[in-house]
């Protein structure tokens, strides 16, 4: 473990970050939505810097080794960062198996998982569901009763088996073995606003207007 991270410098655990890359951006007509690009950076890039500051390692979640391809130009950036790629067996499973790939390529115990078309992911907010899932399953944000980010949360190697389960049983959607597992700590939005009060952390982008008017510019596509 680097020990080098900013947030927590005596930190004797490993943290790993999974970010998933692999989808086809198909609502913004076939892009790469982690090369997206506003302000002279790509949102891969900002998501790098950011989450180097709370975690050890970086896993890119991708579907095959083309797409790798075309994200390994900005990990030039990071020569000193231990950042590994992880591939889907199942193809277009949508990001269940992007999550599982990515923990199974984790060596840490609690990897934070996130969308790879999250620009403004919060590392005081990453760092609070670290701490909230130590000695649990994992650490999930909830809006009230019903709604949950689960692509935005800390899972425990124990979501692991939770997936084959729900794979052999044809489920798709990520909360399925997420709510199988015993030991779910949730935090509320109402604790995350105190730290990020927009809440950008879990914002996604879907469309390039989406993200325009985030940012009031506009913004580059990556060429495929
Ligand atoms: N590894 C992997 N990641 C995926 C897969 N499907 C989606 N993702 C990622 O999961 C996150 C959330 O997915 P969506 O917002 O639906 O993104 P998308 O699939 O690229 O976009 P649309 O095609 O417009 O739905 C994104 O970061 C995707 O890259 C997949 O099959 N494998
Ligand atoms: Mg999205």
């Amino acid at each position: 473990m680097s020990g080098k991270t900013e947030l927590k410098p005596g930190r004797t655990k490993a943290r790993s970050a999974i970010v998933l890359a692999g989808g086809r951006g198909r609502r913004m007509g076939i892009v790469e939505k982690a090369l997206l690009e506003f302000e002279g950076k790509t949102i891969l890039e900002r998501l790098l810097e950011n989450l180097f500051r709370v975690v050890d390692e970086v896993i890119l979640s991708v579907r095959d080794s083309a797409q790798k391809e075309k994200l390994l130009p900005v990990l030039e950036k990071f020569p000193s960062r231990e950042i590994r790629f992880c591939f889907d067996t199942l193809e277009d499973a949508g990001p269940l198996e992007g999550i599982r790939a990515g923990l199974l390529e984790s060596r840490s115990e609690y990897s934070f998982v996130c969308a790879g078309d999250m620009p403004f992911v919060n590392i005081r907010v990453v760092d609070l569901l670290f701490e909230k899932a130590e000695g649990h399953d994992t650490a999930l944000p909830r809006w009230g009763d019903r709604m949950f980010e689960p692509l935005h949360a800390v899972y425990s190697r124990k979501l692991i088996p939770e997936i084959e389960k729900a794979f052999e049983i044809g489920k798709h959607s990520v909360l399925a073995p997420v709510f199988k597992m015993q030991d779910v700590v949730f935090v509320e939005v109402s604790e995350i606003r105190a730290l990020d009060p927009e809440l950008r952390t879990f914002a996604n982008i879907n469309t390039v207007e989406d993200l325009e008017s985030m940012i009031g510019s506009t913004v580059e596509k990556a060429k495929l």
